[in-house]
């Protein structure tokens, strides 16, 4: 373990332990990826906000786990206007296999995302996905052989930062997909500020997602006015209805809001109408 490492929370060490456990695949996997960016611009044209819909059945934090079929809660996201999907393939602490992504993936047209800790390059041919995600703090120097090496296999990498210096090696290593995570894996607090100081930083023509947190179409709101052009969600996606909360943050759009605030502006009127003579 290094000095870096020593400040992580318990549960974040122990996923990492078993991430550098985890084997990687047997031959070397060949995408042919579903494009993020043109899905992204599609849910923006259709006037849309894109989510990013994360299938996790549990987490470290989170409470009891959600045992229905992954490949239904995946149709249900997108059915609610999910851009694309994020599928939890860490066994040990997040119930995911990578079983449960490849059927998804056969099963939805959109973008799937590998949501694992890729710690080496075998562990990218574990399974097939339109992207892969690196997270910098976790990868380290690595970074840059990882991100060619995901290319090369036709993966688009999602890099995640925490801060500013994370983003800047992200850049570095040719991200053109970055997200910043407002969970801190080294203390699991979260804080919708993170990304809030982050983003400004971050290069125009880089896809900007903001992770974790994100759970009230407030939240949503605010993450785009801070810059995101995605946002994902997972959380406050697997609990309750996945399709109705997929279509309510989709559907968090500022002119929804306009829309909202003239719709009761309206009702105002017609509740007091105006004397006449
Ligand atoms: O979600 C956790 O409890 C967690 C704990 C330790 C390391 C990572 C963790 N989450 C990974 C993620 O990045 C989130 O699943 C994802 O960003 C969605 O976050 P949320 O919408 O807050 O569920």
């Amino acid at each position: 373990m290094n000095a870096s490492e020593d400040s992580l929370a318990a549960e974040v060490r122990s996923i990492l332990d078993a991430a550098r456990e985890r084997p990687g695949g047997d031959e070397r996997v060949s995408v042919a990826a579903r494009s993020f960016p043109d899905a992204v611009a599609e849910t923006e044209a259709a006037g849309r906000v894109p989510v990013v819909a994360e299938v996790k059945p549990t987490s470290p934090t989170t409470d009891g786990e959600r045992t229905d079929d992954p490949v239904e809660l995946a149709r249900e996201m997108v059915a609610g206007g999910a851009t694309a999907l994020s599928v939890l393939t860490e066994p040990d602490h997040f119930g995911g296999s990578t079983e449960n992504l490849e059927r998804i993936r056969e099963a939805v047209d959109v973008p799937v995302l590998r949501k694992d800790f890729v710690v080496k390059e075998s562990q990218l041919d574990a399974v097939e996905a339109d992207l892969v995600l690196l997270i910098a703090r976790f990868v380290g120097d690595d970074l840059p052989d990882l991100v060619t090496a995901a290319r090369e296999r036709g993966f688009q990498p999602l890099v995640e930062v925490h801060d500013r210096s994370e983003l800047e090696s992200a850049v570095a290593a040719g991200a053109e997909i970055i997200g910043v995570n407002n969970r801190d894996l080294g203390k699991l607090e979260v804080s919708l500020e993170t990304f809030e100081s982050v983003a400004p930083h971050a290069p125009d023509d880089v896809t900007l997602l903001a992770e974790s947190g994100v759970k009230t179409v407030e939240d949503a709101r605010r993450m785009r006015a801070a810059g995101a052009d995605a946002l994902l969600i997972g959380t406050a996606i697997m609990d309750g209805d996945v399709r109705a909360n997929t279509e309510r943050f989709a559907r968090a759009t500022d002119a929804d809001e306009d829309a909202k605030t003239d719709a009761s502006a309206d009702a105002e009127k017609t509740e007091t109408p105006e004397t006449t003579e």
